[in-house]
């Protein structure tokens, strides 16, 4: 199955492993068959032949530490970089870019998605969420089938607007670009399996891709525009990033404030939106794990509307259900790079100007790091079994300086999500059983997941 490469300078020369010839399997399950392959190799660096594109495959937790963090000057989100470059046509050279560019944005954006800053909002974001949960009542009431998918985008965009533009998009139009974005993330998926062609050939979704950005562009730019020549007060990201200067005291220019305020609020509301869908097919897969969670809610919870910064602090079975949620789900689950130099990871030469595929998918379900791999077992996070082997073995937000600004927010809003929807509801999904994985620039379900709501008591009156 693998070759290995003649070669006489430092370091090993990398196994190659002729993808084709796995062809079939990798059609069918293109991540089942990476994690055997990774399984197999038992830590090994892998050099996948693609043909004309013959990326490393790094899985080893220390190796993806030595890229994400140790040695990351070396190993670029810039330039042709899979994944990233298409991305950009849509995000910009801000935020999701590499080198001095991305650094400024970081550093305007970072102050906004500190712990302590997060930490705020607990009361306000708790409060929207309640609000955006009391319009299940009336499907839970007439048993109307939702669409998982479209009302978490619902209830995501209310909680954490304020976060990203206050009052100033209306929650008909933040779901037009959420609408947009997911159109945008299944178009990439050209883009994405065919690394090795150059943006000026067409491939399919292009067009779908053009039209999803335009969508996008026609309700921001015009809404910074405004903010950029009346700059507000306000500390959400929009009214901050219209207010900023850049290195040499002069202010942004609208498109690199559309950018990275597109850009994050793209990135929040997809991962968001896709670890979220798979917790009902979860849940329905596993009663007894459900059983669990209700048991939780209903004693730390009960008949509250709005669930406090002690109650959050309590669901901790809560907690660990999103932590497995994302350690089998995650949905920024490829981390690809570029080598600006050669290097030598862990004896394997690694040459300069090749693409380094990271990806927590395949290292968060190693053998060797976790038992029963496949299973979903929120025990894993509590208490002494929390303990991890390596901290790249479970990295669903990345590391280093990359490392996810969104963290915070995240582990706040995903928890209140999931306690404000099942404290008060019970679900029955129209199509039982785990839909396929869809892989695009998120790891989204293959298919809608659609149920039906149905009260577990009378509620209280606000
Ligand atoms: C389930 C939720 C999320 C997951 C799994 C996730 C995952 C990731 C990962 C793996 C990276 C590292 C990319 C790299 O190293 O190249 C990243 C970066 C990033 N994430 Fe998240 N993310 C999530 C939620 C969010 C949220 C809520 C935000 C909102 C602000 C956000 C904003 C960002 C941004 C702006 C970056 C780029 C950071 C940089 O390069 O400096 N993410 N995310």
């Amino acid at each position: 199955m693998a070759e290995r490469e003649v070669d006489d300078s430092q370091g090993r020369a990398a196994r190659s492993v002729p993808l084709w010839k796995m062809l079939p399997g990798l059609m069918r399950d293109p991540l089942g068959q990476l994690v055997a392959l990774a399984d197999s190799a038992e830590g090994e660096i892998l050099r996948l032949n693609l043909g004309t594109v013959r990326p490393y495959l790094v899985t080893e937790p220390a190796h993806v530490q030595h890229i994400l963090r140790d040695n990351e000057a070396n190993y670029t989100r810039g330039g042709q970089s899979m994944l990233w470059r298409p991305v950009r046509r849509f995000t910009g050279d801000g935020i999701l870019s590499d080198g001095p560019e991305w650094r400024a944005s970081r550093a305007r954006m970072q102050p906004h998605f500190t712990a302590k800053r997060i930490d705020l909002l607990v009361d306000s974001m708790s409060r929207a969420i309640s609000d955006a949960v009391d319009e299940f009542d009336e499907p839970a009431r007439t048993g109307r089938w939702l669409d998982a998918g479209t009302e978490l985008g619902r209830v995501i965009c209310r909680a954490i607007s304020s976060v990203f533009f206050a009052d100033r998009v209306s929650l008909a139009d933040q779901l037009r670009i959420v609408a947009a974005q997911g159109t945008i993330v299944t178009a990439l998926r050209a883009r994405l399996l065919l690394p090795f062609v150059p943006d000026a050939v067409p491939v399919p979704g292009d067009r779908a891709l053009r039209r999803a950005i335009g969508v996008v562009d026609d309700i921001m730019l015009p809404l910074v525009r405004a903010e950029i020549a009346n700059p507000r007060d306000g500390d959400d990201l929009l009214a901050a990033l219209a207010r900023a200067r850049d290195e040499h005291g002069r202010p942004l220019d609208e498109r690199q404030v559309r950018d990275d305020v597109v850009a994050s609020f793209a990135t929040a509301t997809e991962t968001t939106y896709a670890v979220l869908t798979w917790l009902w097919p979860i849940l329905d897969a596993h009663p007894e794990i459900a059983e669990r969670l209700y048991a939780e809610l209903d004693e730390v919870v009960g008949t509250d509307r709005v669930i406090s910064r002690d109650q959050l602090s309590a669901l901790t079975y809560t907690r660990s259900v999103v932590d497995e949620l994302l350690r089998m789900y995650p949905a920024g689950w490829l981390v690809p790079r570029t080598a600006l130099a050669d290097d030598v990871i862990g004896g394997t030469r690694i040459r300069a100007g090749s693409l380094v595929v990271v990806s927590s998918y395949i290292t968060q379900r190693l053998a060797r790091f976790w038992d029963r791999p496949d299973t979903f077992d929120p025990e894993r996070f509590r208490g002494d079994q929390s303990r991890r082997s390596h901290r790249y073995a479970y990295f669903p937000f990345g590391g280093g300086p990359h490392q996810c600004l969104g963290m915070y927010l995240f582990n706040l809003e995903a928890p209140l999500v999931v306690a404000t929807v099942l404290s008060r509801y019970r679900f029955r999904l129209r199509e039982p059983g785990m839909p396929p994985r869809q892989l695009a620039a998120a790891l989204r379900p293959g298919r809608p997941v659609v149920m039906a709501l149905t009260p577990v008591r009378e509620r209280r009156p606000a």
